[in-house]
């Protein structure tokens, strides 16, 4: 029998002046008889990089699917930035951009053509898409490719593409779900590096799901899921605190009772 983790306190706090980014509470989802997310309860700050950490299988892209409506929740609640999904699902997903983690531009169409597509969809007018479109890819440091088919693009500046296309309509929260899975070290710094920046210098609260554990920094909030249950939240500090470990590997390796790989 593995052993119990310890309890260890989700990150909502009730006395905030501002509601988080995304509240999830007590939320389950399962396929059939299997069970994917079980009652797994958690919250994402208002600004700050929060990381979703967990292995294979563990729920990570149901969640995101339940967040983004691919799936409807029929237990629990998803608030975002204090928005019930349910009950105002406009006003919710308005607040959220997404990078899922299968690619999802259309390769022959040029990146300008991607950005004003999705720009679109959000009832932005081309003009405004146009612009945001530009300074989007400028900050990311692609705009002497708008123009190119995505096709043209390596598989990590299709997903700096993604992560520009994502912020078109100014997202309070940004989802991203294994954004650096198959890319080189190289790539990875640089979409790790951007979304950071992006955190600190214009306030942007992120969900970045992954199982990477050395793309996590000391001040990040950590959400470990595990076989679709949550088994804690906090930062590394605390986390190693609570298992009495000094590293997050170890941490995690006690928290879900596995061998650190
Ligand atoms: N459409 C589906 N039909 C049946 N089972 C599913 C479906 N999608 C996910 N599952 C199951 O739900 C569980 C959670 O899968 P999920 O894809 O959410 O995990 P994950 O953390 O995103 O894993 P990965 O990192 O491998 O993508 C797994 O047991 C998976 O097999």
């Amino acid at each position: 029998m593995p052993a119990e983790p310890p309890s260890i306190p989700v990150t909502d706090d009730p006395a905030a002046p501002v509601p988080a980014a995304l509240a999830v509470e007590d939320l389950s989802h399962g396929f059939g008889k299997r069970v994917a997310l079980d009652r797994v309860s958690f919250a994402v700050p208002p600004a700050g990089f929060t990381m979703l950490l967990g292995l294979n299988g563990a729920g990570k892209t149901t969640l995101f699917s339940l967040i983004t409506r691919l799936y409807t929740n029929r237990t629990g609640a998803i608030r975002i930035f204090g928005f019930d999904l349910r009950r105002h699902p406009t006003r919710a997903l308005a607040r959220i951009g997404v990078v899922f983690q299968q690619p999802t531009l259309d390769l022959d169409l040029s990146v300008r053509q991607n950005m004003r597509y999705h720009g679109g969809l959000h009832g932005m007018r081309p003009s405004d898409c146009e612009a945001r479109a530009m300074e989007e890819l400028e900050r990311i440091g692609l705009a002497d490719r708008a123009d190119e088919k995505v096709r043209t693009l390596s598989g990590g500046q299709r997903r700096r593409v993604e992560i520009a296309r994502a912020l078109l309509h100014r997202p309070s929260l940004l989802l991203l779900d294994e954004p650096t899975v198959g890319l080189d070290v190289e790539a990875r710094r640089h979409i790790l590096h951007h979304v950071r920046t992006l955190c600190r210098e214009q306030g942007l609260a992120v969900l970045w799901a992954t199982h990477l554990m050395d793309e996590a920094e000391a001040d990040d909030t950590i959400v470990v899921l595990h076989q679709g249950r949550l088994h804690a939240a906090g930062t590394i500090r605390s986390l190693c605190a609570a298992t009495g470990t000094a590293t997050l590997p170890d941490a995690f390796a006690s928290l879900t009772s596995r061998e650190v790989r």
